[in-house]
């Protein structure tokens, strides 16, 4: 890759803000990246002084790298520069499904759940070289790109060596390191072998400035180095905290085209109403299929409502979309059947033929998402932990006539929004049980005031803020 030194500002993520599908004929179609990162970092905007750095992640991305150079054509990014890597697939998925998605991304969820997991052997040591080699890669671009001082603001768990690698390589730039994820407390961080905790800490201590998403997770972080690295941050790098809210304008803007229009027609059919011809309620969740989004005990909370208050049979529909994440991993596939296994009973036992209980949908559709937010009477947000969670901070921005949040206390967004949520203990099935019979029962008025004050607090911390804040942080 030719060296261009030119940009004031870079960016550098797993995950960049379009992917690629390669149809039969040859052609290519750009779609926008999934999930909450992209959502926040596309407050970048096409500047021309600014470069994200993504990785290649499937067929059709590489293919959309032979034929640029790996510099995406503007017109599939919105005006962004995007300079895509061709990381070699093998590299790609050791590093991305082995050691960021199967076992940081654990850790800091904790999500171990066996007494045979994790151990971490010779696969894992092999899968470990394969994640020095993609920050290297992506350390390597970085430093090619960047202009003379300039600003890198380096992403997630993906990139915890990438820090201290371009500090090496380039002592002239001012290095921030972002974790959109929790960060795990000491004793379940240190499952991992001490070397490798010690190096994934030492990597993102080699930028200027680690910032979280909340003070908890920033707190937990700086445990961390305690225990694995002594007292005392070394090397004298500065602890942030940036909540990451909502995007309004381009929320509210979008929450009204006509393709949400159409699905929010579409929706209401399925609803249906009750028996008696009353409006039936709606409780909708959108989610990645992903472990840590706790989808099956949602829906078994769900059941236990309809078993323990059957005054809401017949009246109540829950909307689950579950859309595709991480399927190349074996544990991701198997979760997605286990949703789909529990909806369908929840269906088969309390469903009657006006009345469907769970509409669950497992394909991607983002203005059918944008449609339930706008009609849901109650939105469930319940993970085991989520660094922020933008679902729980969107539905209340684009709500039509105001929506009930039952929010998971281990939720990153749980810290801002919690004054007007209805809590929940992830774990405890009839505890959201209850929960849900409150939120159903809340009157239209104490819903629309809460709802009003949920998006006024979603909405005080915009992606643009989020990043430039970030910036001017960094200093320069
Ligand atoms: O890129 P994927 O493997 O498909 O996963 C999607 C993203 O998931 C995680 O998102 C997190 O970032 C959000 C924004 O800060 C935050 O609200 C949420 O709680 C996190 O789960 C992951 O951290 C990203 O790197 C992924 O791109
Ligand atoms: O069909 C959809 C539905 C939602 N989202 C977006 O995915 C993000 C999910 O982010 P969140 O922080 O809730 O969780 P993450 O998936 O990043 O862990 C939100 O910004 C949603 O708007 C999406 O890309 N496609």
């Amino acid at each position: 890759m030719a060296s261009t030194h030119t940009a004031s500002v870079l960016v550098a993520s797993n995950r960049g803000p379009v992917s690629y599908a390669l149809d039969e004929t040859g052609r290519l179609a750009a779609k926008r990246g999934g999930g909450g990162l992209v959502s926040g970092l596309s407050a970048i905007g096409p500047d021309a002084d600014a470069v994200w750095v993504c990785s290649a992640l499937g067929d059709g991305d590489r293919e959309a790298v032979r034929r640029t150079g790996g510099a995406l054509d503007p017109a599939d990014t919105g005006g962004q520069r995007v300079r895509m890597l061709d990381i070699d697939p093998q590299v790609h998925t050791d590093a991305y499904n082995g050691i960021a998605n199967s076992v940081l991304w654990f850790v800091h969820h904790m999500l171990y759940q066996t007494p045979l997991e994790p151990a971490f052997g010779a696969e894992f040591r092999r899968q470990w070289a394969a994640y020095e080699t993609y920050n290297r890669a992506f350390a390597e671009a970085l430093a090619l790109e960047a202009g003379e001082g300039a600003a890198v603001l380096i992403q997630d768990y993906h990139l915890t060596l990438a820090p201290r690698m371009l500090r090496g390589l380039r002592p002239d730039l001012r290095i921030g390191h972002f974790s959109h994820t929790p960060w795990a407390p000491p004793e379940y961080f240190r499952v991992l072998p001490d070397d490798i905790a010690a190096q994934v800490l030492g990597g993102i201590l080699g930028a200027d400035r680690a910032a979280f998403l909340t003070q908890r997770w920033a707190d937990a972080f700086t445990d961390c180095c305690h225990a694995v690295l002594g007292p005392g941050i070394p090397s004298g790098t500065r602890i942030g905290v940036h909540g990451l809210g909502a995007d309004a304008d381009f929320l509210r803007q979008r929450a009204h085209q006509p393709d949400v229009d159409e699905r929010m027609a579409v929706l209401r059919k399925q609803i249906g109403s009750a028996p008696d011809g009353s409006r039936r309620r709606t409780i909708v969740r959108v989610d990645r299929t992903e472990l840590s989004k706790n989808i099956v005990r949602g829906l078994l909370a769900y059941e236990e409502l309809l078993e323990t208050r059957p005054q809401w049979r017949e009246r109540v529909v829950h909307i689950a979309f579950a859309y595709p994440s991480r399927q190349d991993l074996a544990v991701y596939r198997r979760y997605t059947e286990e949703v789909q296994r529990v909806a369908a009973e929840i269906n088969s036992r309390y469903g009657t033929p006006g009345w469907t209980p769970v509409e669950l949908h497992v394909k991607d559709d983002f203005a059918r998402s944008l449609a339930a937010y706008r009609l849901a009477d109650v939105a469930l947000v319940n993970p085991i932990r989520d660094g922020m969670n933008l679902v729980a901070k969107e539905v209340p921005v684009v709500s039509d006539e105001g929506c009930a949040l039952v929010l998971s206390r281990e939720a990153g967004a749980f810290e801002e929004l919690s004054e007007d949520a209805v809590a929940v203990n992830p774990y405890d099935i009839g505890g959201m049980a209850a929960a849900l019979h409150e939120a159903l029962s809340m009157g239209p008025g104490e819903r629309a005031e809460r709802t009003k004050r949920l998006a006024a607090q979603a909405t005080a911390l915009p992606p643009a803020r989020w990043f430039l804040d970030q910036l001017a942080a960094l200093g320069g």
